[in-house]
């Protein structure tokens, strides 16, 4: 089969074609000038200390730390808002994406080598259970596919790279893309890939964060030095959409918009889904743009890079902390393991 778009183009293509969703370059720009004021400071070296859940060194453990927790990076979102899936670690309760790095630091102070392969690959069901408890009545969703993608994963990892993400990543030779590209083509969980309008295009929404995470780890020194990072797009995940409507940057039809609100649930491939996806990514290339524009009229050099992921980090965050004035803006709701 030939291959899909790549993730940008993806984007691209299908912001020209869609119809429930729209960019609104009105919106972009306000967006890029909110962010503007924090842009010039983002660095790469704040990863780390952006969260106390994230791992603190940039050695073979981290790496594998970030590999197996990425993943796994899907599908969190509760049936009931009130009712979700939590973890406690450290004296604190975690949800969504953070319940699962919690339940990772949680086997790991209990002595149980959730990150390494040779464990992941034949760990059982009862034991994945276990590790990803929940402490509320609500299980983290997709358990069973969670522990079918640990078996999948973790036997590749011990074949192909001798049990260990870093091999993985010296293959790329410092390019983003051919990491992401040795993801999707060995791990099959990574494949987001999709048709749309008879074209078949790609958001490897995972194969992205994973290396933008291991950029981060990494601190863009070494073997994440990646000369082509900033060719990495956002991650077409369900947050980033909700905060770009919440924005103006991106518009849902009447009929769209209805259907969320209703709580009705999009397949993995609808074409309201892709066009969510895609119009969301092509969005966060506008906005970068935009921050590039101000800043280079205003004659200010940023401190570090200002590319998609970086914004991405930024816009993810202000949504976790903003989600009360976010509420009447609703996310799509996708049951699948891509993101
Ligand atoms: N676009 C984008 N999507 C991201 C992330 C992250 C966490 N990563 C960074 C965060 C801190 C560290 O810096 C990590 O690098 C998780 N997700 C997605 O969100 C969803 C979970 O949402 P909620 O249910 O609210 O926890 C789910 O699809 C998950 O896959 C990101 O950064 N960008």
């Amino acid at each position: 089969m030939d291959s899909p778009l790549p993730p940008r183009e993806s984007a691209r293509f299908v912001a020209e074609n869609s119809r429930d969703v729209l960019v609104d370059l009105e919106g972009v720009r306000r967006a890029a000038e909110l962010l503007l004021p924090a842009a010039s400071a983002w660095r790469v070296e704040q990863w780390k200390a952006l969260h106390e859940l994230n791992p603190r060194g940039a050695d073979e453990a981290a790496l594998n730390w970030v590999f197996v927790v990425d993943t796994l990076n899907f599908s969190f979102w509760a049936e009931h808002e009130e009712r979700k899936c939590e973890v406690r670690y450290g004296g604190k309760a975690y949800t969504g994406y953070w319940a699962l790095c919690a339940a990772v630091n949680r086997a790991l102070d209990q002595g149980i080598p959730v990150t390494s392969a040779s464990y992941y690959a034949t760990v059982t069901l009862d034991q994945v259970r276990n590790i990803f408890r929940s402490d509320t009545a609500v299980p983290m969703p997709l358990i069973e596919e969670r522990h079918r993608v640990l078996n999948e994963t973790g036997k590749i990892l011990l074949e192909k790279f001798g049990g260990s993400f870093l091999n993985c990543i010296q293959k790329s030779e410092k390019s983003a893309q051919k990491l992401m590209h040795l993801v999707v083509e060995n791990f099959p969980s990574y494949r987001d890939e999709t048709q749309f309008e008879g074209k078949r295009i790609s958001f490897y929404k995972r194969a992205q964060i994973l290396v933008a995470d291991t950029w981060s780890v990494l601190e863009g020194k070494g073997a994440g030095c990646f000369e082509d990072i900033s060719s990495i797009t956002m991650f077409a995940d369900y947050r980033l959409p909700q905060i770009l409507v919440y924005l103006g940057a991106l518009k849902y039809s009447d009929q769209l918009l209805k259907k969320l609100l209703q709580g009705e649930m999009l397949s993995n491939g609808d074409k309201q889904e892709v066009e969510i996806r895609g119009c969301s990514i092509w969005c966060v290339e506008l906005i970068r743009d935009c921050l590039l524009e101000l800043l280079e009229k205003r004659g200010e050099k940023p401190q570090g890079e200002i590319n998609s992921i970086l914004l991405d980090y930024h816009l993810w965050d202000y949504a976790r902390d903003h989600r009360e004035d976010m509420k009447g803006i609703p996310f799509h709701r996708t049951r699948c393991i891509y993101y």
